[in-house]
């Protein structure tokens, strides 16, 4: 049977990329979705504006709703420091299966926990299973209908602190408004709008950074 996108996406990172450097896995699927297939990652745009917010924050705890094949983990992971530890929720276990793969090639394992799983099942046990106080930075990138009940409930598991930071992608395409009105209107976050584009495309896009007021 024909293969999946995701595993023609492994293959190339395990022919072009080197095994430990995560700039080299970045670059190949990079050039993977720029010149073979169109892929729902990040991408190489606002993914620098990723990077530009995690290296100034420089997050111990770490969140990312929605895995994929794990482009944006490796994104993430390279910029922690020692000992800062990233947990990525993924519910379709193919997708789950190629991002550890993705992320084992990176040299990435050690800071990484990929939770195979839905983020309402998981958000209430990150406590108990996982051992997390509170999480300095969450990366918001699953189905966009999820972005505000998951907000919601990491707030009422007490998962956000004074000064975590919440970043969303799709501002624009595909849009969460329900999520955009919340964080811009609370008077618990101060809310901006990073402007970029679509991943290899010209269509606009951004990312919306949203830090918890407590
Ligand atoms: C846009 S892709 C993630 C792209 C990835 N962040 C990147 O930039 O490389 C969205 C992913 O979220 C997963 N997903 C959607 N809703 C989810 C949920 N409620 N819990 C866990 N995973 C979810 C989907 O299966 C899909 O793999
Ligand atoms: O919803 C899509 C989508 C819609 C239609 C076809 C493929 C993907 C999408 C597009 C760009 C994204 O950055 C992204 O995170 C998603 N997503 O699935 O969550
Ligand atoms: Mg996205």
């Amino acid at each position: 049977t024909r293969s999946t996108r995701p595993q023609r996406l492994l293959k190339v990172v395990q022919k072009r990329a080197t095994r430990g450097d995560p700039q080299s896995v970045i670059s190949a699927v990079d050039h993977f979705c720029r010149h073979s297939e169109w892929a729902m990652n990040v991408g190489d745009e606002k993914g620098s504006i990723l990077d530009s917010v995690v290296s100034e924050l420089s997050p111990e705890k770490v969140l990312e709703l929605g895995t994929y094949c794990g482009y944006s983990t490796v994104r993430i992971a390279r910029l922690l420091p020692p000992g800062a530890r990233l947990i990525t929720l993924e519910f379709n276990a193919d997708y789950a299966a190629i991002a550890r793969q993705v992320i084992a090639w990176a040299g990435l394992e050690d800071k990484v926990q990929l939770v195979e799983g839905a983020s309402e099942d998981w958000i209430p046990r990150m406590k108990e299973h996982y051992g997390i106080e509170t999480f300095d930075f969450v990366f918001l990138d699953h189905w966009k209908d999820r972005y505000l009940p998951d907000t919601k409930l990491m707030e009422d598991c007490g998962l956000l602190r004074k000064g975590t930071v919440l970043l969303a992608d799709n501002v624009i395409c595909p849009g969460f408004p329900d999520y955009l009105e919340y964080v811009r209107n609370s008077l618990s976050y101060k809310s901006c709008y990073f402007k970029s584009h679509l991943k290899y495309t010209k269509a606009e896009d951004g990312l919306e950074k949203s830090v918890f007021l407590g």
